[in-house]
């Protein structure tokens, strides 16, 4: 990463964009029929934005709050905090479309400044949407419109609350302020000779604030757990007051209240400090890749895995059409080879209580080899941990080559996995015609997996219009066939309706109750989580 902004029309770090591959092109033509020329993304300052709503005195009273110096009304700053980064996003704004931008972007430097801002906006109903790293993929940071009552929208960024608070070595735990991105966090634990673990995808650019209000999962979740399993503790700003949960790792004090914020997206209160489990930082990690002859025999791997343990601190299993495509390493896709990859990584510290990695990989190894896994060394283990994050910048070369590309995911019980995956993969191609889709399981439990689909098809007509029909259909797939409608991305506002008939009326009432508690204009992240009162 070069420390610049993340590219406001697409994935990450201006300098890493990559021109896409001969052998990637040919994919295109000869699977997809893609034969448009290329259309690059509009310049940033011919996306057109609404005017500012907001009034002077309104944005005079913001200032008061933060100081005018972190009240931004400029285009710029408007068109970065426009949506998210899941593909319709980025179509929009590829095409100039900021009909969703905030009109001020308000930076708080305390969680004092936080709650006053939250007061002022629930008197003078300003929508607030919570601002991390602006990652989210599933419509979290959508602005409000124009016609819902609302005298303005602010996107209140979180990147000035960035400080590592404490560290306690003893207990393992340590506190920061919600804007740290993963890299800088990673940075300033390594300094105590500890880390997070937490390495999604979009590590280079999401927030520990984004993560823990989303319910993050990451590549190396199988060793050092989900994000929502590391958060011991929140201090959270609602429009009512604060809340300031976690004094232990356990309690039986009554529901564990730290889980009605987990996943709250904004919507119930802005997490302004979070206590975390950290672990020492491992002295040695080595990966390897495994071949299986099909994805079911591949999966019964992952799952003895699971079950019996040894588990690896990576674990990926890519179905037959992402091991052909290659795409477990984007450095070199295009040459993938038969069957399914497996990539397994392992990770210790002599202190770490999980055994030498040696003997974790030798009793992996026993267990891949006894459910049929041929052994194919460290080279694909280690083409994978090079490429990790690199497959995103991928996605804006195929959006401006005509392809449209996108990723959608799923958890089940390993009994009713293959049930799951054969419906979304017959839904996706009942509304695309003849997609690309690819598939792997990465977040693995004693009791069932994570389903991950990429799937890429020659832009139709309107691109948005194509992908949110074969949205609609996958997502009806899952819960139809007893899926979770999203495993580690979260609800926003493209999963709203699916999570309100996951969780019943009943469960949308209690949502709806919290909310009205917490915040009774109405203000926080409107639209997103919560299905609006009838
Ligand atoms: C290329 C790419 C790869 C990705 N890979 C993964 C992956 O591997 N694993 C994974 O889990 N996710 C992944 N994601 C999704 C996304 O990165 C996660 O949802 C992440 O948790 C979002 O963090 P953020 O800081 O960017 O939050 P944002 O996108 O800024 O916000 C996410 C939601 O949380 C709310 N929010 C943010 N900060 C706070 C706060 N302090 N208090 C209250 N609410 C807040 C926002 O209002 C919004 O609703 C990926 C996204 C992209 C674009």
């Amino acid at each position: 990463m070069s420390g610049e902004p993340m590219l406001w029309s697409g994935w990450g770090d201006p300098a890493l964009a990559r021109e896409l591959p001969e052998q990637v092109r040919a994919l295109l033509r000869d699977f997809l029929g893609v034969r448009a020329p290329d259309a690059p993304a509009v310049g940033l300052e011919s996306v057109r934005l609404p005017p500012v709503a907001l009034s002077e005195p309104l944005l005079g009273a913001l200032a008061g709050v933060v100081g005018p110096a972190y009240v931004l009304t400029s285009h710029e700053a408007r068109v970065r905090h426009t949506r998210g980064k899941s593909t319709p996003d980025l179509l929009r704004m590829r095409a100039g479309d900021g009909s969703a931008a905030p009109d001020a972007v308000v930076l708080p430097g305390s969680h004092e400044e936080v709650a006053e801002l939250l007061r002022v906006c629930s008197a003078e109903r300003v929508a607030v949407i919570p601002f991390g790293g602006g990652t989210s993929v599933v419509g979290g940071l959508t602005a409000a419109t124009p016609d819902s009552g609302f005298t303005g929208v602010v996107a209140l960024d979180l990147g000035r609350l960035d400080r590592l608070l404490s560290v306690d070595p003893e207990s393992l735990v340590a506190s920061f302020e919600p804007g740290v991105r993963a890299p800088e966090a990673e940075r300033l634990l390594a300094a105590h000779g500890l880390t997070l673990g937490h390495f999604p995808q979009s590590f280079e650019y999401a927030t520990l604030g984004g993560f823990a209000a989303a319910r993050s999962s990451g590549q190396a979740s199988a060793g050092y757990g989900r994000f929502d399993d590391m958060v011991v503790g929140l201090t959270v700003a609602t429009p009512t007051g604060t809340l300031d949960l976690g004094r232990a790792p356990k309690s039986a004090a009554g529901p564990d209240l730290r889980q009605l914020v987990l996943g709250s997206e904004g919507a119930f209160g802005v997490i302004t400090s979070l206590r975390l489990r950290v672990r020492r930082a491992p002295e040695e990690r080595r990966y390897e890749g495994w071949r299986f002859g099909t994805f079911a025999e591949g999966t019964a791997a992952v799952r003895a895995l699971a079950q019996e343990g040894p588990l690896p601190t990576v674990l990926r299993l890519s179905d037959e059409t992402e091991t052909m495509i290659g795409l477990a390493k984007p450095d070199t896709i295009g040459s993938g080879g038969s069957g399914c990859l497996l990539i397994a990584g392992y990770e210790s510290t002599r202190a770490s209580g999980w055994g030498s990695v040696a003997a974790r990989q030798a009793g992996a190894a026993a267990v891949l080899s006894r459910m049929g896994g041929e052994p194919l060394g460290a080279e694909p283990g280690e083409a994978w941990e090079h490429g990790r994050f690199s497959a995103p910048y991928l996605r804006d070369s195929l959006l401006a080559a005509g392809a449209t590309v996108e990723t959608l995911e799923t958890a089940g019980f390993w009994a009713n996995l293959p049930r799951l995956y054969d419906a979304v993969r017959l839904a996706l191609a009942g509304a695309l015609g003849s997609p690309l889709v690819m598939c792997h399981v990465s977040h693995v439990y004693e009791t069932g997996a994570s389903l991950y689909f990429t799937v890429v098809v020659a832009q139709e007509g309107d691109p948005v219009a194509q992908w949110e029909r074969a949205k609609e259909a996958a997502n009806a797939a899952i819960v139809t066939a007893g899926g979770t409608i999203t495993h580690h991305h979260g609800v926003g506002r493209e999963h709203r309706d699916a999570y309100a008939a996951e969780v019943g009326p009943v469960g949308v009432s209690i949502l709806q109750a919290v909310k009205a508690r917490l915040d009774p204009a109405g203000i926080l992240n409107p639209g997103a989580l919560v299905p609006p009162t009838a």
